[in-house]
């Protein structure tokens, strides 16, 4: 086990290169199982969660094999077709371990999933995937794991999401690519993570249009063939690092982002008082900067509400209500989809932040606070990122303990903290004794 012990008060300035999307590499990964051919994946990024997604598909019988720290190539030609096991252990430790179940049904009829694991942030939801894929011709066999069928193949078909759900829409994407005609793929997601998956499978030869949209029609074929591809940069790093600088006061250079990705995050940050400029591709947040929360017409209270894509990310929630801690002046943080995710705001509170948890979705933070050194716990990736955020704010010295669930989500962290000029360090601590009824 392992901690972070940070000491506060340190801008952190610099220049910082974006790992590749965590949510799109896990997708893109699970990609290589449907074709025998070589699969070529670059800028992977190395956190906890694709090592276990990796895990899984050599356990499976992929060949796996780095080309260098990031590029990894996946072959997997020698899958048993009778019966692919997935390895519980690792499967039940993320969330997208669930997203073989696509590939696997189309490609051997037959998936065994174990319920997969991620961050426990609320209810999360496996019908929209069980539906697109009876929509596709599977059955679902109730047990303790999910079992699913599609004797003779899967058939193309017209899939309706019930809502526009990330993963289910890359799990029908996924299965559609490899059935032979046209799949229509309504109410569909369509994050920056779910756009790159799609244009990983029109490399492999899935012709599919209206990537982008929340109406995707799919014409897929048996005979996918292998791609080399370059995962995009992950916009919910590039936010953390943004209210980084912000909250530190430091001058950061954010390298090669796509611009497009983060509209709706630059302009939500404005609106707290954080101003970032492009250079190009580059995102630059000068330092120094009075952060003083805008008043909506009126002179009422704004709100940052998070929803499907291209509304504000889920997963930068927690980091924006970190973020307006040091902000002049109040906002309601509206946290639409999980119902827990606001939970950890007790955290926060305990370092001396001025939040209100109105209702499990929603909270307001009225900003300025002197933060203070505290010993908290990670639940999950972003809150812990939002407790780095605090920490490094705060008068006097944090430690985060259960940092395994950031590492699931930020490559090196306290290594490129160190390198802005973070005062951080990554300390083993003793395993505690179990605890006996
Ligand atoms: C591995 C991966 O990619 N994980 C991401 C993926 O999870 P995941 O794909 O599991 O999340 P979903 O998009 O299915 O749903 C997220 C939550 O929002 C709710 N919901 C969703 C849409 C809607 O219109 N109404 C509604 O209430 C769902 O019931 C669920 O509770 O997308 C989430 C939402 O961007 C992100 O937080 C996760 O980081
Ligand atoms: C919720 C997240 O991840 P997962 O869906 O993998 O649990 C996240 O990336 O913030």
């Amino acid at each position: 086990m392992e901690k972070f012990v940070i000491h506060g008060g340190a801008p952190l300035s610099g220049t910082v290169i974006p790992a590749g999307n965590k949510n799109g590499a896990l997708p893109i990964l699970a990609a290589a199982v449907l074709t025998e051919d070589e699969v070529i994946v670059r800028n992977v990024p190395r956190i906890k969660d694709t090592g276990s997604m990796l895990a899984i598909l050599e356990g499976m019988g992929v060949r796996v094999q780095w080309l260098n720290d990031h590029d990894v190539s996946l072959r997997a030609d020698g899958l048993d077709d009778g019966c692919v096991q997935v390895d519980r252990e690792h499967a039940e430790r993320i969330r997208a371990s669930f997203l073989l179940a696509g590939p696997l049904l189309a490609r051997f009829g037959r998936a065994v999933m174990p319920p997969p694991g991620g961050d426990v942030i609320g209810r999360r939801r496996l019908d929209p995937h069980l539906d697109a894929f009876k929509a596709l011709g599977a059955t679902y066999v109730p047990g303790r794991d999910i079992d699913l069928r599609a004797d003779g193949g899967l058939r193309a078909g017209d899939v309706f999401m019930d809502e526009p759900s990330v993963m289910a829409t890359e799990n029908a994407l996924l299965a559609a690519a490899r059935t032979p005609g046209t799949t229509v793929i309504g109410n569909a997601a369509c994050e920056p993570h779910v756009q790159d998956l799609a244009r990983m499978l029109v490399k492999m030869g899935a012709d599919i249009s209206g990537i982008g949209s929340n109406v995707m029609t799919v014409t897929g074929r048996a005979d996918l063939h292998g791609c080399d591809h370059t995962i995009g940069p992950d916009h919910i790093e590039i936010g953390s690092f943004m209210a980084l600088a912000g909250v530190t006061g430091g001058e950061m250079r954010i390298k090669d982002t796509y611009p497009d990705d983060l509209r709706m995050i630059r302009l939500a940050f404005e609106r707290l008082g954080l101003h970032s400029d492009l250079d190009g591709d580059d995102v630059v947040v000068p330092g120094g900067q009075d952060l003083v929360v805008a008043r909506d017409l009126g002179e009422h209270k704004i709100k940052v509400q998070d929803g499907p894509w291209p509304a504000f990310p889920a997963d930068l929630t927690s980091i924006v209500l970190a973020l307006a801690t040091q902000c002049e002046g109040s906002v309601l943080i509206h946290e639409w989809m999980f119902e827990n995710r606001m939970i950890f705001t007790d955290k926060l509170v305990l370092m001396g932040a001025d939040i209100v948890l109105c209702d499990p979705h929603r909270a307001i933070v009225t900003g300025r606070s002197q933060l203070r050194g505290e010993r908290v716990e990670s639940p999950d990736i972003r809150a812990g990122m939002a407790m780095l955020i605090a920490a490094l704010c705060a008068d006097g010295t944090s430690e985060i303990g259960n940092i395994r669930q950031i590492d699931r989500g930020y490559e090196r962290i306290d290594e490129r903290l160190r390198e802005l000029g973070a005062r951080i360090e990554r300390v083993a601590t003793e395993p505690q004794p179990a605890i006996h009824a």
